[in-house]
Formats: C-alpha cells, sequence, structure tokens
C-alpha cells in the first residue's frame, strides 16, 4: 500500500483508526467457544462490525503464535480475510522483529510474502543489517519501534549522548536506510508530549501511535502534538475496543467505541483542515 493510499483512506473515512487484533482466546466470548476456530470467528465479527471506521487492522503476533500451529492458522485467515474482504485496509503485523541479516530476510519473507501483511513491527537495537532485509518489499511498510509506550521506556530509550537521547538517535540513523514511503515509527500515545520534538525530526513520516483506551493516553495531545498536513497518524486502540463487551453483544460494542474514536478524529482531522 502506497502513502497516498493510506492518505486517501484517512480522508475518505475521516478516521486514522487502527484496530488491534490482541485476540486473548482466554477473553473471546463463551457463544463462540464451539466454533471450529473462535478467535477467527470473533476477528472476523470485530473486522465486519469496524472496517468502515477503521484504516488499519494491527494483529499481534504473541496472541496467535502463543497458540502454536492453531494460531498460525488463525493469524493467516483473519489477514487474507481482510485483504479479500477489505483490500483498502493497512495490515499491522504486530510481531517486533529484527536479528542478524539473514535471519530478518526470513521474518521479512513469513510476514509480508507468505502471510502478505503491507507492514510489520520491527526492533531497531540490531541495527541496520537487521532492519533493511524488511525494506526490499515494494510496497511494503517497515515500523521501527522509536518511543515505546510502556514504562519500561525509560531503562533504555532516554539514555542520551551528545545531547541526543536514543529514541532519537533511532528516528535520525533509520532515515538512511528508508524513508517516509516506506518505513513508520512506533510512538506510545502515553508518551504524547514528545511527539513535537519526534516532528521536528520526522516530519512526514506517518506514526503508528498505540497506548490509547486501556493504557490511558489522550487522542487529543497525540493530535495536537503528532498530527501534520497529511494527518501522519495511525493511531491503535485493541482491549478498549475488541474487549469492550464479553457477551453475544461484543462486535456491537467495538463498533460503538471505535466509532466514539473515530467521531473525535473526525473533529481532529477537520480542525486541521484536513477534511
Ligand atoms: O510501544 C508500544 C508498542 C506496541 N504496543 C502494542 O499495541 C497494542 C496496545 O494494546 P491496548 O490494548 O490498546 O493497550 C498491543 O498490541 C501492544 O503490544 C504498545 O502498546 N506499545
Amino acid at each position: 500500500m502506497t502513502y497516498n493510499e493510506l492518505f486517501e483512506q484517512v480522508k475518505k473515512k475521516k478516521s486514522f483508526l487502527c484496530v488491534g487484533l490482541d485476540s486473548d482466546i482466554k477473553k473471546i466470548p463463551q457463544h463462540l467457544m464451539d466454533a471450529e476456530d473462535p478467535v477467527f470467528e470473533f476477528n472476523k465479527a470485530i473486522v465486519d462490525a469496524t472496517a468502515d471506521v477503521a484504516i488499519a487492522y494491527k494483529p499481534n503476533i504473541a496472541f496467535y503464535e502463543s497458540r502454536g500451529v492453531e494460531g498460525w492458522i488463525t493469524l493467516e485467515k483473519t489477514v487474507k480475510y481482510i485483504k479479500s474482504t477489505y483490500p483498502e485496509i493497512f495490515t499491522i503485523a504486530d510481531a517486533k522483529r529484527g536479528d542478524i541479516g539473514n535471519t530478518s530476510e526470513m521474518y521479512a519473507r513469513a510476514f509480508l510474502e507468505t502471510l502478505e501483511f503491507d507492514s510489520i513491527t520491527v526492533a531497531p537495537y540490531m541495527g541496520e543489517d537487521s532492519v533493511t532485509p524488511f525494506l526490499k518489499y515494494e510496497g511494503k511498510w517497515v515500523i521501527l519501534l522509536a518511543l515505546t509506550s510502556n514504562k519500561g521506556a525509560f531503562d533504555f530509550q532516554f539514555f542520551e549522548e551528545n545531547g541526543e537521547k536514543l529514541y532519537e538517535r533511532v528516528l535520525h540513523k533509520s532515515q538512511e536506510w528508508g524513508n517516509d514511503r516506506n518505513m513508520m515509527y512506533v510512538v506510545g500515545a502515553t508518551k504524547a508530549e514528545m511527539l513535537s520534538g519526534i516532528r521536528d525530526i520526522v516530519p512526514n513520516h506517518f506514526l503508528l501511535v498505540p497506548g490509547v483506551g486501556a493504557q490511558g493516553g489522550s487522542l487529543e495531545e497525540v493530535a495536537k502534538y503528532g498530527m501534520n498536513a497529511h494527518c501522519g497518524l495511525i493511531v491503535n486502540s485493541s482491549r478498549g475496543i475488541i474487549f469492550a463487551d464479553k457477551t453475544e453483544n461484543f462486535a456491537t460494542r467495538a463498533r460503538e467505541e471505535a466509532v466514539k474514536l473515530q467521531q473525535q478524529m473526525a473533529e481532529l482531522l477537520a480542525a486541521r483542515g484536513i477534511i
């Protein structure tokens, strides 16, 4: 998917919402548990209920690979369903991979070729040769971890040398490998106030912003500090949407939560003159 296709979707749906498919089998509504593949039925219902207000879906791979072969089958069916039913929607494999070059090549093949995701989250810690194999796929995206939403982000990411923090170094250095047409960055909504400094370094890149919803990040603050003229944001909420209700009403309630966020997003996009 291209940058322009992504931006067109933002304008058409008046949304920059990503729904996170962190589909923990232990939290799936009981009535689905008799199905052959309960997690797939759950994902399908969530996707059908939210596809008109979401521009992206982000299955977090941990919730699938933890279930072994069955989980991988669910994951494959889910991404195939999204791509065949809603081909305009951006898919993110939240896998946080990265290894020595030949191993990264295999991770890239697994998620971008075999599973046909549009993008994958990648950890930058092992440097250039661990990241560039993911950039060899035309039309696909690397989403590099920059400043994460969790408390542990303070352990390393704020380490400073010569006036540059580690996450700033990631932003600067990685621009030698990719550009705003094939690379995005993860920045946690819980650290929204850092977004204006981040925009000074990467004014045009899309940012994937998790941490709104269950982690308490503020959508208004994310937009205030992080939105650019092309929106430049993909804001994720997982548990706050998909587990809003664990009864037979789960898809309707998921939709309500997604629409709430989309309506706030539409106001923020309008205030910025983007729509
Ligand atoms: O810094 C990061 C990077 C990734 N994530 C992932 O996003 C979702 C957030 O889920 P919620 O339920 O909306 O909190 C989840 O898959 C994380 O692994 C993140 O939260 N922060």
